[in-house]
């Protein structure tokens, strides 16, 4: 698997240590930037790991800055990509399996760097439950593809729900009227 790697200042010597244990567990690394503590901008560095993974030269991205807020907001604006914040177990887990999330945004100032190795081997071995799920990500999809030329009414995206409940999701119970 290949994974593009950025960061801001914030993240920069948690992401020199992510690089080791990746590499050390095999993985093929891309580091972006940024290489020292001089201040950068976080949206240069995320730009750089959503085009890699957008375009398919990297199959997961890692993104590090002081929350973990900004880059995730900025590779979202990327085709393809599901960038999200996550600081513990349950986070990183969840955004695999429910979200299919391709790039990881981790807060540099709020985790150690001792559990981010543990976190990232999590997120990188946690598939996608796929399921009810994937019908979700399509819709995130077509958003995305709606959203490209218009910037339209809030009626366009009007909610439909056209969820039953199923064996796949028994508890999501509706009525309709
Ligand atoms: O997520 C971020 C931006 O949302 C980060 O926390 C940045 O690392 C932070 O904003 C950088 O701030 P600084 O005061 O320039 O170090």
């Amino acid at each position: 698997m290949r994974i593009s790697l950025g960061s801001d200042h914030r993240g920069v010597h948690i992401k020199a240590r992510l690089i080791q244990s990746l590499q050390a567990n095999s993985f093929d690394v891309i580091d972006e930037g940024t290489f020292d503590e001089i201040a950068v901008d976080y949206p240069d560095y995320a730009e750089c790991v959503a085009r890699r993974v957008s375009c398919g030269e990297a199959d997961r991205g890692i993104l590090i800055c002081g929350t973990g807020i900004g880059m995730a907001i900025t590779a979202n604006k990327f085709s393809g990509v599901r960038a999200a914040p996550c600081y513990d177990e349950v986070m990183v887990e969840m955004s695999r399996r429910h979200n299919d999330v391709n790039i990881l945004c981790l807060p540099g100032d709020l985790i150690g760097e001792r559990s981010v190795d543990d976190l990232v081997l999590r997120w990188l071995q946690t598939e996608f439950d796929g399921g009810r799920h994937s019908k979700r990500l399509d819709k995130i999809c077509k958003i995305e593809t709606k959203n490209v030329d218009s910037v339209g009414p809030a009626s366009l995206g009007a909610v439909k729900p056209d969820s039953q409940a199923t064996e796949d999701h028994p508890a999501a119970q509706r009525t309709t009227s």
